[in-house]
């Protein structure tokens, strides 16, 4: 993917979403609204010209599955209609790589908004712990919106398209998974089975709806879904992973 327009912009997002999945929650901006079990969901209040724009960061820890297991399922276009129930349509655009997408994606409606489509580079990497070298273990995904020649957003100015070519408002987000892999390693120096494995998930979000929607709707709808959704792909993964062997 080194070769590719994209890359330069792909490195720097990239490195500064991993930077900011490490900061804590602790500095009081952040204001816990969701719980459930390990999960622990945080948002910020922002608008952008009137627009909301909450930031959210959730933290997991799942038992079973690996961290490149948790972003595998999360990047891999093959599974997301298994647990993404918010969207209508999914294309891959462009294959940069074997770690780098374009996607674009039909949100379903969100009554009384107007439906909205999503057009993001999607990228997988393992990334070397700075504070740990020989902790090989964190891996992230991050999704940055986009443009692309095969999916135009503008017309007449606007962010607004015909209906023909699909007449969605386009959101603006930068989403990133960042999941590190802790093993319990076994006392008697046995194999390491799925019961030795914990994941530890960070997940941070920015959505701009990208054209006006009420700011109740729009928290509502979040505080809704966000938990939801982080619910249903955590299990999914399990599932899909437990009966499977380990791959880190
Ligand atoms: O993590 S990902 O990259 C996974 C790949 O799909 C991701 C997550 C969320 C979104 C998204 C896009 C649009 C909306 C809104 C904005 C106005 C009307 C639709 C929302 C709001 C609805 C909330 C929501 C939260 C979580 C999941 C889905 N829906 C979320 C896009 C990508």
């Amino acid at each position: 993917a080194q070769s590719h327009v994209l890359w330069p912009e792909i490195d720097r997002i990239t490195a500064e979403q991993l930077h900011y999945a490490r900061q804590g929650v602790g500095e009081g901006v952040w204001e816990l609204f969701a719980e459930d079990g390990e999960m622990r969901m945080y948002k910020r209040e922002e608008e952008v010209n009137g627009l909301v724009v909450d930031p959210l960061k959730a933290v997991h820890t799942v038992k079973g599955v690996t961290g490149f297991e948790m972003c595998h399922y999360f990047f891999s276009p093959d599974y997301r209609l298994d647990w993404e129930t918010t969207i209508e349509q999914m294309k891959v655009l462009e294959k940069v790589s074997d770690d780098t997408m374009i996607f674009l994606q039909i949100h379903k409606r969100v009554w009384p908004a107007s439906q909205r489509d999503a057009l993001f580079w999607s990228h997988l990497r393992q990334v070397p712990d700075s504070r740990d070298p020989d902790a090989q273990n964190i891996w992230i995904v991050c999704n940055h919106s986009t443009e692309h020649h095969s999916a135009p957003e503008k017309s007449n100015g606007k962010y607004i398209r015909e209906k023909s070519n699909g007449k969605y408002i386009r959101v603006f987000l930068t989403v990133a998974l960042v999941c590190q892999t802790m093993i319990e390693p076994p006392k008697n120096g046995a194999q390491i089975t799925r019961d030795d494995l914990t994941c530890k998930i960070t997940y941070c979000s920015v959505v701009n709806p990208g054209g006006w929607a009420p700011a109740s709707v729009l928290r509502a709808v979040y505080k809704r879904e966000y938990p939801k959704f982080l619910k249903k792909f955590t299990h999914y993964v399990y599932d899909q992973c437990k009966n499977k062997p380990i791959r880190f």
